[in-house]
């Protein structure tokens, strides 16, 4: 049973290894670990050179990481850049009481999402549908193309494995051991606001550190239901992950019951609800998101890739206007720290808290790396104009689900 008490005790986690697995809901995820990181003064290891992602799909290398040098190694707060894991290069550069968590999505809907998102890969590129694709995958697929783990197994490939490896039971377990011997958790992207109870469980977190919108979803326009047969095709082929996802699926809903029970688990999901139908009121206009389109400041319509058409958000009169100007000051990242430093206790930051949270929720985080990697200090990433130019987007379907709890 939950014991406050406890809760109490525990101290907040900030050494953290995120592995942002594609199209699973990770750019929420890593918004979520941004904002927190921002409030709180924390580090990121950021990619070298201002990128979004960790060389990937090479597998990781620590000297991937801004400001790592194996003369003076330093260590990272927060690791949650895309990557293709590898843990003894990742040790390096987080402390060793870093917690590890991932995201794994529904393989069906994952590579519905990413054929559309990844239209332009080599595998895809010849086709008009998934079906088609999956009709004759290996006369569209070349295990030796650089950019075939967006085709296959692509949860697999990101956890650094062989996405064209055998899947026999024997290999199969030892891949899940390997994963269960790395990672402290992994979250379930169907399960969302599930998800983000057992995150902040498991960080010591409180709610409001969890609350977010979700971030880089497509347009039901862009999206298709898939048949049955196709669907059967899909799992076959993308057999790894399937594995992987089922596997991880039980144990997720295991540790719910363990560490919250069904009954907690309802009133904070109802209370993470509650809060962001309050930040949404607060912060949006209209009640969600808006086709590209749509979108009345262009600094926050958000980035269009492959097929997809990516929805985003219009804040409320006076929040996105107000960023702007901090951000188009140059040094914006210096201007806060002075701030901060200047008026800690009543004005933590040039912008309120409303502003920050606002701001900090609804815009996609891909672009506060280029910010925060520029800034010696690694932090204050929120200020800067890149920031501004990858908004956010709003999910309004749930995938297929396989609540464990029944
Ligand atoms: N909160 C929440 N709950 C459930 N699903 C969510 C959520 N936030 C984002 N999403 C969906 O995740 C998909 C984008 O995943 P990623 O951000 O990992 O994509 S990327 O690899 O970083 O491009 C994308 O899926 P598709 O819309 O099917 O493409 C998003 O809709």
């Amino acid at each position: 049973l939950h014991d406050p008490s406890q809760e109490k005790m525990c101290k907040p986690k900030t050494d953290i290894v995120f592995l942002k697995v594609h199209k699973s809901a990770s750019s929420t995820v890593m918004n979520i670990l941004f904002r927190f990181g921002e409030m709180h003064n924390l580090t990121f290891a950021f990619p070298v050179g201002g990128g979004f992602q960790l060389y990937y799909p090479h597998h990781f290398l620590a000297k991937f990481v801004q400001g790592f040098s194996p003369q003076s190694p330093r260590r990272f707060n927060i690791l949650c850049h895309h990557m293709r894991f590898l843990q003894p290069e990742v040790q390096k550069v987080v402390p060793r009481s870093a917690v590890y968590f991932s995201i794994l999505r529904n393989p069906v809907q994952l590579m519905e999402s990413s054929f559309v998102y990844y239209k332009g890969a080599s595998a895809f590129s010849r086709v008009r549908s998934l079906a088609e694709f999956l009709s004759q995958p290996y006369r569209y697929y070349s295990p030796t193309s650089g950019d075939r783990h967006y085709a296959r197994n692509l949860m697999t490939f990101d956890f650094g494995f062989n996405p064209d490896g055998d899947s026999s039971p024997e290999r199969v377990q030892l891949m899940l051991n390997a994963i269960e011997a790395s990672f402290d958790f992994v979250l379930i992207s169907e399960y969302f606001d599930e998800s983000m109870v057992l995150l902040k469980e498991m960080l010591c977190w409180d709610l409001d550190s969890v609350v977010s919108f979700p971030l880089n979803s497509r347009d039901s326009s862009t999206k298709s239901p898939l048949p049955d047969d196709v669907v059967e095709k899909l799992k076959a082929w993308n057999r790894l992950d399937w594995e992987i996802y089922t596997h991880f699926n039980r144990t997720f809903w295991e540790r719910i019951e363990r560490r919250i029970g069904r009954e907690r688990l309802r009133r904070e999901v109802a209370a993470l609800r509650a809060r962001q139908a309050e930040l949404a009121r607060t912060c949006l206009q209209g009640t969600g998101s808006v086709a590209p389109k749509d979108i009345k400041d262009s600094s926050l319509r958000p980035l269009q890739h492959g097929g997809a058409r990516i929805l985003g958000y219009n804040l409320k009169q006076g929040l996105a206007g107000s960023w702007s100007a901090p951000a188009a000051a140059g040094d914006a990242g210096a201007a806060v720290q002075h701030t901060k430093k200047k008026k800690k206790k009543e004005v933590p930051y040039l912008c309120d808290q409303r502003q920050l949270v606002c701001l900090s929720t609804a815009l996609t985080a891909t672009g506060t790396s280029h910010t925060l990697s520029r800034d010696r200090s690694h932090r204050n990433g929120l200020w800067d104009q890149p920031y501004f130019s990858r908004p956010a987007l709003l999910l309004e379907s749930k995938a297929e689900p396989a609540n464990q709890l029944g």
